[in-house]
């Protein structure tokens, strides 16, 4: 079972209790430096920088970047670890949530549960964060089964991921409610930033209309966004057992159902007893929106990470559709027309875009 994140120091991740690799080797720090220096830089997506690194525009941190680099040759993974994987602003939060609650449910009650007093972020770790703020030894220390978090896509991920047995779950999302989430997060954590006086009040927020052409020009956080999602389905379809591909529009209409294929994903599927006590629907309801988003942790606390981020900020509305509210039908016509483009064949749909099954007609 995963490991308890109550015990565990990763509630309260330290930048300085650990000693980082990279401070032991200064020829890598270098190297790595020197890597970064060579990158393609992209300074739209403000507050971040962006650098395009394997043809994936990642945040340009160089602590951020030397934790992906490092990841690449000293991950070790292990075949019973579950890693989530999303665009950020797909359902992380939720699904780290419901994958932490449903792996865990023999050893916590629901009157007493971890996620009523953490954060969903702190009880299924950042792969790339612990790297990057120079705690790769917490994730070797966690219990097997291990639960991981990307942001990262396939292409990106070690060879020691994508050549292990470990299961993934995928979950996409509306690419119009996605660059809507995405665009209120980094507005209100610039203001959080400002506020606190940790940047300058001149810096100018990301625009609506910027945030939506760059996401069409696929230089946005993690992206281009289309390779990121048809590398996951492709892989879902080429090895169903090992790779899970979910759209958070079906998780919340059909709630249980989902529940369900996820447990049995990994490996441990409802027993018809708890189904008849109703653990399942516990679940969903321990790990809603509204349920989540009223909790003291989740209104005030914030995330020690690498972005310093106020745990509000992951909660807004969890609504599907919320674009409507912003979005111009410009604005909304250009996105799924580039979706469309992109994905176009006869597989599923993704926010009204089918997503093409591997051997149809090339995107
Ligand atoms: N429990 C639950 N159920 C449904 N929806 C939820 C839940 N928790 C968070 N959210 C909504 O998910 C959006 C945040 O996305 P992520 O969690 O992927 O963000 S991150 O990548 O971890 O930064 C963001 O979506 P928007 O409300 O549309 O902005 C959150 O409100």
């Amino acid at each position: 079972m995963a490991s308890d994140p109550s015990r565990s120091s990763s509630s309260q991740p330290s930048h300085a209790s650990e000693e980082r690799a990279e401070d032991q080797a200064p020829k890598l720090l270098q190297q790595y430096n020197d890597l970064i220096s060579t990158l393609p830089l992209e300074e739209g997506w403000q507050p971040v920088s962006l650098r395009k690194y394997k043809g994936v525009w990642l945040p340009g941190h160089e602590i951020f970047l030397r934790g992906i680099f490092a990841i690449q040759s000293h991950f070790k993974s292990r075949p019973t670890d579950i890693l989530l994987a999303t665009l950020p602003k797909s359902g992380t939060t939720w699904l780290k949530a419901l994958i932490f609650a449903t792996m865990t449910r023999s050893q916590y009650s629901f009157a007493d549960h971890p996620l009523l007093s953490l954060n969903p972020h702190n009880c299924v770790h950042s792969l790339e964060e612990l790297w990057a703020i120079g705690q790769p030894s917490k994730i070797e220390a966690l219990p097997s089964p291990r639960l991981l978090n990307t942001h990262m896509p396939y292409s990106v991920l070690p060879d020691a991921i994508r050549a292990s047995d470990c299961r993934i779950i995928y979950v996409c999302r509306d690419p119009k409610d996605r660059v809507v989430s995405a665009w209120q997060f980094t507005s209100s954590w610039h203001r959080s930033k400002k506020a606190t006086g940790e940047m300058m009040p001149t810096t100018e927020a990301l625009s609506l209309a910027t945030a939506v052409e760059m996401v069409c020009q696929g230089n946005s956080p993690f992206g281009p966004d289309w390779d990121h999602v048809l590398e996951y389905w492709r892989e879902s379809l080429r090895q169903p057992e090992n790779v899970l591909f979910l759209k958070y529009e079906e998780v919340m209409e059909e709630s249980v159902a989902n529940a369900k294929r996820l447990a049995e994903f990994m490996g441990c599927p409802f027993s018809l007893e708890e189904e008849k006590e109703g653990v399942v629907e516990k679940i969903i309801t321990l790990c809603s929106f509204d349920k989540l988003s009223k909790l003291e942790v989740n209104q005030n606390g914030d995330q020690a990470s690498v972005f310093r981020v106020p745990n509000s900020c992951y909660f807004r509305k969890g609504k599907v559709g919320d674009w409507r509210n912003h979005l111009s039908p410009e604005m909304a016509r250009r996105l799924d027309g580039i979706m469309d483009e992109k994905l176009r064949g006869s597989g599923p749909t993704l926010g009204g875009v089918r997503l093409q099954a591997p051997n149809t007609t090339t995107i």
